[in-house]
């Protein structure tokens, strides 16, 4: 029989990995609960035949794999009205909340859980998410479950827990950057001479195959790089002005100021 899956708490993260799970034929929709307080935002959902509801008890007790997937600030409320149903021999906990330990939810959970905590991106809706996992006191078939359900939705990496505020940076708040430099081509291309519509198309895709490159390569980014520019070419002439500008050390900057507000606790 397929295990089931509830996801409490069906948001922009929430839905996307509901999406993904139906879309990679991971889990079908009656094999998956997904709960929010405004259900008539899930309409989408319960039109595939998703049980959308607004009670997590009655969500988790249905459910073998709880994926957490509501705001920091909630996980201890959340978990409390949860606990009642919460059986250590059948369910396993997957948090994907940012900045809540391993520890917080063994505690949460008075220890009778496996618990896992996971950092996937909203990439995850169409199976290209990157996702960073670290398990406690799960089964052989419980890792394997968690570790191909993440597969299935991307790529997945079991990192040490002290770099998951570093994985939520680099790979969850990375979508985020990723698309403000994708914008700036847009808007860049616009002033060159393209309709926002072209551009757009043209900047993603570019992107895209940059990004490909590397993971079928397995080069640096420089080696890519001096593939592409022509000595006193325009590419190397338009590089080192984004560089005078300060494109790396923005980046860079971007992504400490990040990683500075997790760890003082957001
Ligand atoms: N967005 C992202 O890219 C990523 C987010 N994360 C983490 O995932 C978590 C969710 O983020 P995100 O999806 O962006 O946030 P959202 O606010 O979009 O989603 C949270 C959802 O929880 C629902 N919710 C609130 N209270 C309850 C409740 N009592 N019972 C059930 N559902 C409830 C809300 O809906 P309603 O108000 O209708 O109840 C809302 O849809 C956060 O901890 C975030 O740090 C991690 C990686 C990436
Ligand atoms: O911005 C945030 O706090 C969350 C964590 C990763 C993505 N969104």
């Amino acid at each position: 029989m397929m295990s089931k899956i509830a996801i409490i708490g069906g948001g922009n993260l929430g839905s996307a990995i509901a999406e993904g799970l139906l879309s990679s034929g991971f889990t079908t929709p009656d094999n998956l609960y997904v709960t929010r307080r405004n259900t008539s935002l899930l309409e989408g959902l319960k039109a595939k035949g998703v049980h959308v509801l607004s009670d997590n008890q009655k969500a988790s007790a249905s459910a073998d794999y709880i994926i957490l997937a509501i705001k920091p600030f909630q996980v201890s409320e959340i978990i409390h009205e949860i606990s009642p149903v919460l059986e250590g021999n059948r369910h396993t906990l997957i948090s994907v909340v940012t900045g809540v330990w391993i520890q917080d939810l063994v505690e949460l959970t008075a220890g009778k859980l496996p618990i896992v905590r996971a950092m996937p991106n909203t990439a995850i809706a169409i199976q290209e998410s990157m996702t960073c996992t670290c398990m406690h006191k799960v089964t052989e078939t419980q890792q394997k479950f968690v570790t191909d359900l993440f597969n299935q939705l991307g790529k997945t990496v079991e990192i040490d827990e002290k770099l998951m505020d570093a994985a939520t940076v680099l790979g969850a708040c990375g979508t985020a950057f990723a698309m403000r430099y994708i914008r700036a081509n847009i808007q860049g291309g616009v002033e060159i001479g393209f309709n926002a519509k072209v551009a757009a198309v043209i900047a993603a895709q570019t992107v895209k195959g940059a990004a490909d490159l590397l993971l079928q390569h397995h080069t640096h980014p420089e080696q890519e790089i001096d593939k592409v520019t022509t000595p006193k070419g325009c590419t190397i002439a338009g590089l080192n002005e984004m560089e005078h500008r300060g494109l790396s050390s923005s980046i860079i900057r971007g992504i400490t100021t990040s990683y500075k507000k997790i760890v003082e606790k957001m």
